[in-house]
């Protein structure tokens, strides 16, 4: 171990066009959020592993010497990182007793975790505690998951150092190099695969590496050239879990292949135009024409996230209420309740946004303008966390 304590921050994200068509190899586009996942990895000399999880009342630890029977036979390179190692998996719910078809918070959490500490460490369990706090609210579809596997990643890989530790002592803040960025995405994405089953990795690609990205196949682009977006974001707090609507998509397109395949090839098409457009806007200044065109394409997509069946009654909702004021949103993340954003134009009047917000609050939602295009990953000093964010991490 290199460092007795540290600290590292992950953005949350708003997909703007293209979610779970992006998990079928289409195209979509996603930004940071300014909602962060903060961790604290201290190391201790206890022999044991601790993980503290306020958000989600979790506090757990095991001995390192219970730990270590897990490894009896485990790859030791995990055959460059493409695949979840079955078998360590398998071991570990049973060690857990976490059950294969389990989508409880607090159990995906704690396995997406000691699979990672334990593949990490495979070569000598280091005794840690791990501390894991977020501003984003867990399983509303603004990627609290990919926050918490981005950080996890970031913190484990640098403990262990596969990473380096990029912070000088007379930095606040600071990133990592491109290389250890992509292994950091990597094994992010290791951990979405144990929370989500089946991820597209567009959610830790975002947190991993900040700003606004085009997402497709694998490959990521940043866009650099994008105007300045105000966007309300809406959480209706109806729990869902995105591993379930992920397969319950996948179970609609079996059902129905040719009907299903050109509504994601049109969502596809979506994120095109969307992409276009908002470069045209930046090049040449957005014009009330360009506002018309985004808002259009939002309703068009929220028809089609609604016809793969991952709408909910609360999204029609929040539709309904902004579109009485000239508003326009759809879901963000995987839908089923959860998050749902509207995009402001830049003639919005304050009142207008005022009364949405309040119609939005008395139909027991929550609901803030939010600020985006947040940085990836970093590494912190703790000068530069608030005593807030410091003293929840440190009561532990
Ligand atoms: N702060 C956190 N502490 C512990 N676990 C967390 C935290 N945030 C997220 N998780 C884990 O991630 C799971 C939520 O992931 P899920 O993918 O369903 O929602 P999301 O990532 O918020 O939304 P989306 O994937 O649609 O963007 C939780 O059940 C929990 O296991
Ligand atoms: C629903 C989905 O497309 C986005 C969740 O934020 C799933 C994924 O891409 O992994
Ligand atoms: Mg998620």
């Amino acid at each position: 171990m290199q460092t007795l304590e540290f600290f590292v921050s992950a953005p949350g994200k708003v997909i703007l066009h293209g979610e779970h068509s992006v998990v079928h190899g289409q195209v979509a586009l996603a930004v940071s959020l300014n909602l962060r996942t903060f961790l604290q990895l201290q190391s201790t000399s206890s022999g044991e592993v601790h993980i503290n999880l306020p958000n989600i009342d979790t506090f757990l630890s095991w001995e390192i010497t219970a730990l270590q029977s897990l490894l009896a036979g485990c790859k030791a390179e995990q055959g460059g990182l493409k695949e979840l190692d079955a078998d360590l998996l398998k071991r570990l719910r049973e060690f857990t007793r976490i059950s294969e078809d389990s989508t409880d918070t607090r159990s995906m959490a704690v396995l997406a975790f000691l699979y990672m500490y334990l593949s990490v460490f495979a070569e000598s369990l280091a005794s840690i505690t791990v501390s894991v706090w977020s501003e984003l609210p867990t399983g509303a579809g603004l990627g609290s998951s990919a926050a918490y596997n981005v950080c996890l990643s970031a913190a484990l890989l640098s403990a262990r150092g596969n990473i380096s530790n990029p912070l000088t002592p007379q930095q606040e803040s600071a990133r990592w190099s491109k290389e250890e960025m992509e292994l950091i995405n990597r094994w992010a994405f290791m951990g979405e695969k144990i929370i989500h089953g089946n991820p597209s990795g567009v959610d830790n690609a975002v947190g991993t590496w900040g700003g606004f990205l085009r997402y497709h196949a694998g490959n990521i682009s940043p866009l650099s050239w994008v105007p300045v977006l105000r966007i309300l974001l809406t959480n209706t707090k109806v729990p869902r879990s995105t591993k379930v609507l992920v397969s319950g998509v996948k179970d609609k397109i079996n059902k129905f292949p040719s009907v299903l395949k050109p509504v994601l090839e049109s969502v596809s098409a979506v994120s095109c135009v969307c992409e276009q457009t908002l470069t045209e806007m930046a090049e040449r200044g957005p014009s009330a024409e360009h506002y018309n065109i985004l808002e259009e394409l939002i309703d068009i997509n929220q028809h089609h996230l609604n016809v793969m069946g991952v709408g909910h009654s609360s999204l029609d909702t929040l539709c309904r209420v902004t579109l009485a004021r000239g508003l326009h949103s759809k879901l963000t993340g995987a839908g089923g309740g959860g998050c749902g954003i509207t995009l402001l134009r830049p003639e919005t009047d304050t009142s207008v946004i005022q009364s949405t917000v309040e119609e939005l609050k008395a139909c027991g939602f929550d609901c803030w303008e939010t600020s985006i295009g947040a940085p990836g990953v970093q590494q912190h000093s703790s000068a530069a966390l608030s005593q807030h964010i410091l003293k929840i991490l440190s009561s532990y």
